[in-house]
């Protein structure tokens, strides 16, 4: 029988001998460091000239893999592979599909320290957001099992008298799925688990930055019993084999998750009906945020501080649900920010694989010039109460920025920057608060720390983000708890993690017999 779904608990640091096996599973990685990763398509292991190489945003020489790259003619082999495999696995019984997921979980809960090695590698995770990663990868994985186990005789509709009707969910064919860096293990393999279990077939193409840590994912579900074929991992440039497989005309989904202008691009081209083509895409895009913690007159003050300071700098605030916009009630707006500042100097910043660090870098030179360039608007546009400072020497290091006194309408307010930097903003009272909270064009994630009891239930209704949190943070969304997807410009609001999810990779049928 299985048990019912609880979220895989996130490892005790403070426990010494937590630390010691974490430290050991670090050196076993870096020992793995700089292999080759071949591509796999139909389980044929496939080696190319051209290279991803993986570094390791905390210390750039040390290269972590090289990773073979995908062409437009591997990716239509790719497809292919994908295509016939599909004509036999969505004949499998949706409960052995499930029964590879949950042994996939298994096997990650037993290599779980490994896994968030490579995240603190590859990713620069700081070791608590590198093993909340892993852990919700195997959430992931076991709650999309029991989901697929739920789904599989369909739901019931009504019947007449003489006819039997009903109502199943059968898959849609090949996938494509677009993984961003940041979650480079849980929304990797949450995306690519989700359309697997139900009976569709996939090409993966996860981020450049991160491709290692899908290579070590794809030999999971290998080992876990998946087909070859079933899953073919091809890495590659966005622009080339991306376009290429978003254009195809045996493109049955795309599955992405990452920045609005990439997302908005794939959904725009997925629209257009190529020859050959049989049917409109589906596509799920998970998007940017710019998400807000409103902190009310009568809040905690302390609980609202922490809220702002943890929501903006876990992982450097590259967190599509970070808070990177403060905005509080004026009668409180001077304490909360004398209180954050100083709580965010506290906040540690250096290589993650030293547990006492609270941040490491942010994940390329990309990144750490964006980022960089923001904080020169936000000097122009507030008033840098800390933070401000970068070195790119030997890894990208952004200190914890807080810019106050920004307009509600400035570019700090609105822009999603995805880096350490948050925007404090003055707010007149409840009306305003709510104002300035949805003056984006996102719709993400939010928090409201306020003990007022009225504000919570107006908030419930007027704060227009797909995750709304009271007196907490606004990161953190847990698998099966709080599903999790936004409005607006952050996304098609699929619900990661939430009971709709499989639905979105499955078509309908309806069967009436007359008796
Ligand atoms: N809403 C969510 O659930 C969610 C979750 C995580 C991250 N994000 C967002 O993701 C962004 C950060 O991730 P990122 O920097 O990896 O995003 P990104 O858009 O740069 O890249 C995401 C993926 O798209 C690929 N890609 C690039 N060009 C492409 C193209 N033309 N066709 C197809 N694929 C292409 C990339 O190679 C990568 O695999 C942020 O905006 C963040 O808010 C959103
Ligand atoms: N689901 C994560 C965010 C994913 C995007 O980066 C959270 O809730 O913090």
């Amino acid at each position: 029988m299985v048990l019912s779904y609880k979220h895989e608990p996130f490892t005790d640091f403070t426990n010494i001998e937590n630390q010691k096996a974490f430290e050991k599973a670090l050196q076993d990685v870096h020992s793995q460091l700089g292999k080759d990763y071949p591509l796999v398509i139909g389980g044929e292991r496939i080696t190319t000239d051209e290279k991803i190489t993986s570094i390791n945003p905390a210390d750039k020489e040390e290269v972590i893999g090289t990773v073979s790259k995908a062409n437009k003619e591997l990716a239509e082999k790719a497809m292919q592979t994908a295509l016939r495999t599909f004509e036999t696995w969505k004949k499998w019984d949706p409960e052995a599909r499930a029964n590879i997921l949950f042994r996939a979980a298994a096997i990650l809960r037993r290599r779980k320290h490994e896994f968030s090695s490579y995240l603190v590698k590859e990713a620069g995770k700081p070791w608590r957001e590198a093993d909340a990663d892993t852990a919700e990868a195997i959430d992931f994985l076991e709650y999309y099992a029991r989901q697929m186990v739920k789904l599989k005789s369909g739901v019931p509709v009504e019947s007449r008298e003489g006819e039997i009707n009903k109502f199943n969910y059968i898959p849609l064919g090949v996938g494509v799925i677009i993984s961003p860096f940041n979650f480079p293990l849980a929304i990797m393999a949450g995306t690519t688990v989700a359309a697997i279990v139900a009976g569709n077939t996939v090409l993966l193409k996860p981020a450049n930055n991160t491709p290692v840590v899908a290579a070590k994912f794809v030999e999971v579900m290998e080992e876990a019993g998946l087909p070859n074929g079933v899953l073919n991992y091809i890495p590659g440039s966005g622009s080339e084999i991306g376009d290429y497989l978003v254009d195809h005309p045996k493109t049955r989904f795309v599955s992405f998750t990452g920045s609005r202008e990439v997302g908005c691009r794939i959904y725009e081209r997925a629209a257009k009906v190529h020859p050959g083509q049989i049917w409109l895409k589906r596509v799920i895009a998970e998007m940017g945020g710019k998400d807000t913690v409103v902190v009310d007159k009568d809040a905690d003050i302390d609980l609202a501080v922490s809220s702002i300071v943890y929501s903006a700098f876990g992982f450097s605030g590259q967190k599509c649900s970070a808070g990177s916009r403060a905005v509080i009630h004026e009668d409180v707006y001077d304490e909360v920010l004398e209180k954050a500042v100083a709580l965010t100097k506290t906040l540690t910043v250096g290589n993650p694989e030293d547990v006492n660090n609270y941040m490491g870098p942010v994940i390329d030179q990309a990144a750490y010039n964006k980022i960089m360039k923001y904080i020169g608007i936000g000097k122009e546009e507030g008033r840098l109460m800390c933070g401000g400072e970068g070195d790119d020497s030997k890894g990208y290091f952004i200190q914890p920025t807080i810019i106050a006194d920004v307009d509600e309408k400035a570019r700090l307010m609105q822009e999603e920057i995805f880096g350490p930097v948050v925007a404090f903003c003055k707010a007149r009272g409840f009306d305003h608060m709510m104002e300035i909270a949805n003056n984006t064009d996102y719709g993400l994630t939010g928090a409201l720390i306020s003990n007022n009891r009225e504000h919570i239930e107006r908030a419930r209704t007027e704060f227009h983000v797909g995750n709304l949190y009271f007196n907490r943070g606004c990161t953190g969304a847990i698998v099966g708890y709080q599903p999790f997807g936004g409005f607006n410009m952050s996304g098609t609001d699929s619900k990661a993690g939430g009971p709709d999810y499989l639905i979105l990779h499955m078509q309908a049928k309806t069967t009436g017999e007359m008796l």
